[in-house]
């Protein structure tokens, strides 16, 4: 049997194989870490370093936006997604780039392949919801 059709007669949801809720946490410090690493999009969150309470508060919306996207208990309470970036203008590129670094971040955390291309279809399935809005 092939790993992937073992998983869907056992039902193991994307959240289960991204760790759960402390796996979730994890990858998302990881994310906003590589975020301000990166040249195309650090600009974006570099002004938010003096305010750790909004990014906690941040973290936390985005722990529950991908358990609740990923088949998790939890239930995102924030703004959708297009009001959370309206006025942000953000564009493609800045967009890829922030995608890049969720999936580089899943691969340096040994998830594999079919479970970050996965997640790479859920960002594409959003990308018209946060691009230029
Ligand atoms: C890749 C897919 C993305 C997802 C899933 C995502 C998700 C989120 C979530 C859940 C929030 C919190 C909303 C809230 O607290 O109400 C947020 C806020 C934010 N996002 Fe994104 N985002 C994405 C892409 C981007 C991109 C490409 C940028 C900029 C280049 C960006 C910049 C921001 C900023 C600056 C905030 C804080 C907004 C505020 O202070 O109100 N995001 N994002």
């Amino acid at each position: 049997m092939t790993d992937s059709a073992a998983r869907g007669l056992s039902r193991v949801t994307l959240y289960e194989r991204l760790g759960g809720g402390a796996g979730l946490r994890t990858l998302v410090d990881g994310i906003v870490a590589a975020h301000l690493e990166n040249p195309t999009i650090q600009h974006r969150f570099t002004p938010y370093l003096d305010r750790p309470d909004r990014v906690e508060e941040i973290k936390r919306h985005t722990c529950a936006y991908f358990s609740e996207g990923s088949g998790g208990p939890d239930t995102y309470r924030g703004r959708s997604m297009t009001e959370a970036h309206r006025g942000m203008l953000v564009t493609d590129a800045e967009y890829t780039a922030a995608a890049d670094d969720i999936i580089g971040t899943l691969a340096r955390h040994g998830h594999d392949a079919e479970t970050r291309a996965e997640v790479r279809d859920i960002l594409e399935a959003i990308r018209g919801e946060i691009v230029g809005v």
